[in-house]
């Protein structure tokens, strides 16, 4: 079962899930390294230099999370032409500096067409953009979920902090495919690695077609080596925090209240 999210509250309300789902007889599920063939997923191969990633750390732990019991803390910016290179005004500057660092190193990574939908021209209509900060303890997690339909636009840019941890992919399955018309070679489930540092982007199919989501548990079972070739590996989650960057529609963001 996922949630076609009706709030990231939620996702993350949710009690986390077994250890050992997997019984003591099935072979854990090895999660990729690299990007899995869904349409629209993008891991840039590159990560955030470490100065900047613990200052972000630092910055979002001092001003939002040390001392509270809170684990989601959800920010709006508006993109301005005249400021900030359209990037976010309203947002704190080390998100503005972020948002900067990855516009142009994703450039490279990028189709031209969906680095534009990140980032767009100086003379794009404004838009208003959210970032939503998640503090994950080892164990901990987020329901499967496809970002609020009615709330979200097209392009979402993840970065994890701190500590890697696997994301699980599920295909939302359509009518055809539950009467039996898939492809015999599509695949419905991928895991992958997010390492800590790294960055994801969700757009088109892997933002709408399938539901993302992190088992709460202590421990990713991740294929070997830097190339994943070598011998899969456990490794031990750390305490994680992800900054996720999208774009609200219009008229979500007059929206008062809670998230949603
Ligand atoms: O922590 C993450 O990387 C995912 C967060 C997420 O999916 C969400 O807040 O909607
Ligand atoms: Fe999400």
């Amino acid at each position: 079962m996922y949630a076609v999210n009706d709030a990231e509250h939620d996702a993350r309300a949710t009690s986390p899930f077994s250890e050992d789902s997997d019984s003591l007889f099935d072979e854990p599920q090895i999660a990729m390294r690299t990007a899995p063939p869904i349409p629209g997923l993008f891991v840039a191969p590159i990560r955030l230099p470490l100065e900047l990633a613990n200052d972000i750390v630092q910055q979002c732990m001092n001003l939002y999370f040390d001392g509270r019991d809170v684990n989601q803390i959800m920010l709006f910016g508006r993109t301005a032409s005249e400021h900030n290179q359209n990037m976010g005004s309203g947002l704190p500057t080390f998100l503005i500096t972020l948002l900067h660092w990855l516009a142009e190193m994703l450039r490279d990574h990028l189709p031209e067409k969906v680095h534009e939908m990140l980032f767009p021209p100086k003379d794009a209509p404004q838009r208003a953009r959210q970032a939503i900060l998640n503090l994950y303890h080892p164990g901990e997690g987020i329901s499967p979920h496809v970002d609020l339909l009615k709330r979200f636009d097209d392009g979402i840019i993840g970065v994890s902090f701190g500590s890697g941890c696997v994301m699980n992919f599920e295909r939302v399955q359509c009518q055809e495919e539950l009467f039996g018309e898939a492809g015999p070679l599509d695949r419905n489930h991928w895991d992958l690695y997010l390492e800590e540092r790294s960055v994801l982007v969700l757009s088109e199919d892997a933002r709408y077609d399938w539901t993302h989501g992190i088992d709460g548990k202590q421990k990713d079972f991740v294929s070997g080596g830097i190339d994943g070739q070598g011998e899969p590996d456990w490794i031990d989650r750390g305490t994680r925090l992800s900054i996720t960057f999208r774009w609200l529609l219009p008229g979500a963001d007059i929206v008062g209240g809670p998230d949603p």
